[in-house]
C-alpha cells in the first residue's frame, strides 16, 4: 500500500510565486500508477487484478498558468493530483512541483502548493472559522505580520467578514468553499490545486468563487491546475485544457481548439433564451432552435464561436427576459473525441 495521508500539520508557510525559478513549474513525465486490487471470485477464491490509473502521462505547467484538468469519471484525475501533492508514490516516471520530488519531499512540498477540493473541507468542522484559520497560522509556522495582511486581503475578497464567527459547520455550501480556499492560501502557495471548487453552488456563488480564482492568477500569479466537470469554470478561466482519459493526455490546447477540432463534428452550446412572452421560433444567423416551452427558447450554435454576437442581435430584435448559456457534457465533447479517433494534440 503506497498511499499516504497528509495532514495540514504538514504544511507550513513557503515562498510566494515571485520567487519561482525559471523553468516548469510542474513537471510529469512518463508516470504509470497501477493498483492491485483483489476482488473475490466465488465464495472462497479471490483474484488478484490491475488497475492503470494513470498509465503513461506527460506534461509540463509553466509558473503563473491556469490549466484546467478534465476527463470522464475514473480517468485518473485525482491519482494524477494525488502524485503531485506527493500523498500517493508514481508506480514509473517522474513528477517535479516547484523542483521538489512530491513522494520524497512531501513536507518541503506542502510548504509552496495549496490544495481545493470541493467535496470535502480541511476546515475544522466544529470550530468558527477565525479558529480554523488561526490553527492554520500556528500549523504553517505563517509570520504574524504575513498572516494579518493575507488574513485581511482574503476575508475581504472572499467576503467572509460576518462568517468568521461561525462555526464551520453553519456555513452554507458556498460559504463554506469560500473559506477552504482562503485557508489554502494564508501560506501563499505558489501552486494550487484545485478539485471541483464550483461543485454544488449557486450561480452566484459559483460566479465570485470563479472572479476570486481569475484575480488571484493574474495578479498574485499563482499558477492553478483545475479539476471540474463544469465547462464554464474552463471557459471562463483557463486558458489551456488539459483533456485525461484512461490515465493519458487525449488533448492538451485551447477549449476552442477542443471544441473545433477538425472530424470531430464540433460541439454545439446551447443559448437559452427567455422572452417576455411566448412567441414564434427565433430566426437568426448562426444558430438554431431546437426546443420551445412557452417564453423559454433553447437555441443551438457551434460552440467554437463566441455568444456576443449572437446575443446581441437577438437582442436587438426580440424583447429579452432572461438568458444563459448552457455548455456541453465533458462526457459529450470526449466521447466526439473518441468517434473521431482520439488521442489529438491541442491548438
Ligand atoms: N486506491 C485505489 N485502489 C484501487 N483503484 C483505485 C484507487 N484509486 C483510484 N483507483 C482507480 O483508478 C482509476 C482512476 O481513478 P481516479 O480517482 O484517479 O479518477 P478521476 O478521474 O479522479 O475520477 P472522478 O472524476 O470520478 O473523481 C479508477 O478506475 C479508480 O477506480
Amino acid at each position: 500500500m503506497t498511499e499516504r495521508t497528509t495532514t495540514t500539520t504538514e504544511l507550513a508557510a513557503g515562498p510566494s510565486a515571485a520567487a519561482t525559478s525559471a523553468g516548469p513549474l510542474i513537471e510529469v513525465r512518463d508516470v504509470r500508477k497501477t493498483f492491485s486490487v483483489r476482488r473475490r471470485a466465488g465464495r472462497f477464491r479471490r483474484t488478484r487484478s490491475e488497475v492503470h490509473a494513470v498509465a503513461g502521462l506527460s506534461f509540463e505547467v509553466a509558473a503563473g498558468e491556469m490549466v484546467g484538468y478534465i476527463g470522464p469519471n475514473g480517468a485518473g484525475k485525482s491519482t494524477t493530483i494525488k502524485m503531485l501533492t506527493g500523498i500517493l508514490v508514481p508506480t514509473a516516471g517522474t513528477l517535479r512541483v516547484a523542483g521538489i520530488e512530491p513522494s520524497r519531499e512531501r513536507i518541503r512540498l506542502a510548504r509552496r502548493i495549496g490544495v481545493v477540493f470541493g467535496q470535502r473541507t480541511t476546515l475544522w468542522w466544529d470550530l468558527p472559522l477565525r479558529d480554523s484559520f488561526g490553527l492554520l497560522r500556528r500549523i504553517y509556522r505563517i509570520p504574524d505580520a504575513r498572516y494579518r495582511e493575507n488574513l485581511d486581503h482574503y476575508v475581504g475578497l472572499l467576503e467572509l467578514g460576518p462568517l468568521l464567527d461561525v462555526p464551520v459547520r453553519q456555513l452554507s455550501l458556498g460559504q463554506r468553499m469560500r473559506g477552504d480556499i482562503a485557508a489554502a492560501l494564508l501560506h501563499d502557495p505558489e501552486v494550487v490545486y484545485l478539485d471541483e471548487p464550483t461543485i454544488g453552488l449557486d450561480i452566484v456563488s459559483k460566479a465570485k468563487v470563479r472572479e476570486f480564482l481569475r484575480d488571484l492568477n493574474r495578479e498574485r500569479g499563482t499558477t492553478v491546475l483545475l479539476t471540474t466537470h463544469d465547462l464554464t469554470d474552463i471557459e471562463q478561466l483557463c486558458s489551456r485544457v488539459m483533456v485525461i482519459d484512461h490515465g493519458r493526455v487525449m488533448y492538451d490546447g485551447s477549449l476552442t481548439g477542443l471544441h473545433g477540432l477538425d472530424g470531430l463534428g464540433g460541439s454545439e452550446r446551447t443559448l437559452v433564451v427567455d422572452l417576455a412572452e411566448p412567441g414564434p421560433p427565433i430566426e437568426v444567423a448562426g444558430a438554431s432552435v431546437v426546443r420551445v416551452d412557452g417564453p423559454r427558447q433553447w437555441l443551438a450554435f457551434p460552440a467554437a464561436t463566441s455568444a456576443a454576437p449572437l446575443v446581441a442581435s437577438i437582442a436587438a430584435r426580440y424583447p429579452l427576459a432572461d438568458l444563459s448559456i448552457q455548455e456541453p457534457a465533458i462526457e459529450s465533447v470526449i466521447a466526439r473525441m473518441y468517434a473521431a479517433g482520439g488521442d489529438v494534440s491541442g491548438a
